[in-house]
């Protein structure tokens, strides 16, 4: 999967060169690239907002530089004969990002992260692209950010981790919280007392079937009391 990234930050995601997302692009699974939108502000001062017509507080960021940004990118994919990228925009007003969403994007070979700052990018820029590429705004959750970058590194890992060979062991990716609209079960490691607590003896029992039957009996309790939300009408 290749993941272009518009940001006047691009230094932000040099963190994507450590971990398990620095692996899978060293190991060619993910090709990240983070592109400084000031390079398409061609004034003195690379300016890239401005203020908005109607009147407000704040600035909106100026088209012409996503403009010239996206246009670069979408020449590049369409030049190399690759699909069509599909442009995700963090934004509060977006739908909210899930693990479904994450599984849906994690299928397609080209994403470009368009990442505002200020009071947001000019609308025509959503409206113009939208008749080019799939566009889609996500939220990350009902709280104010601010800017897009911290929702684009929280999405790029969501959907990166889900790239085939990126996670080693897939085996880890089933029964994970809202895998499958569940939380995840408690986990425990040695020692097998500490500080007073004890791991819990159906774990000790070897007795695979009581581990699985207990730790579906702890999703389903947990999801019921942290998150009864998640569960149907009649599972609450
Ligand atoms: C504060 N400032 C004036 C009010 C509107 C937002 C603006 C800041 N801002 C600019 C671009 C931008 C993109 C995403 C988000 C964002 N906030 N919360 C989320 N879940 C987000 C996502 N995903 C915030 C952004």
């Amino acid at each position: 999967m290749r993941i272009d990234i518009v940001t006047i930050f691009p230094e932000f995601f040099r963190v994507l060169d450590v971990s398990l997302l620095g692996r899978a692009r060293t190991a060619g699974l993910l090709d990240v690239r983070a592109h400084d939108l000031r390079d398409h502000a061609h004034d003195r001062h690379r300016t890239v907002d401005d203020t908005p017509y109607g009147g407000g507080a704040g600035m909106v960021m100026k088209p012409e530089p996503w403009g010239e940004a996206l246009d670069g990118i979408l020449d590049e994919a369409e030049g190399a004969g690759e699909t069509v990228p599909t442009l995700i925009v963090p934004s509060p007003a977006g739908e909210p990002f899930t693990q479904a969403i994450a599984a849906e994007l994690a299928q397609l070979d080209h994403l470009v992260f368009a990442c505002g700052r200020y009071e947001g990018i000019d609308q025509r820029v959503v409206d113009h692209y939208e008749e080019r590429m799939p566009v889609r705004l996500l939220s990350l959750g009902d709280y104010v950010l601010n800017g897009g970058e911290v929702a684009a590194m929280a999405m790029i890992e969501a959907v990166g981790r889900l790239v085939p060979g990126v996670v080693g062991n897939p085996e880890s990716l089933v029964e994970e919280s809202h895998e499958d609209g569940l939380l995840e079960y408690p986990s425990y490691t040695k020692p097998q007392v500490w500080r007073g607590l004890e791991v819990p003896d159906v774990l000790r029992s070897g007795n695979h079937g009581a581990v699985a039957a207990w730790r579906h009996e702890q999703r389903i309790e947990r999801t019921r009391r942290v998150r009864p939300d998640l569960l149907g009408d009649d599972d609450a």
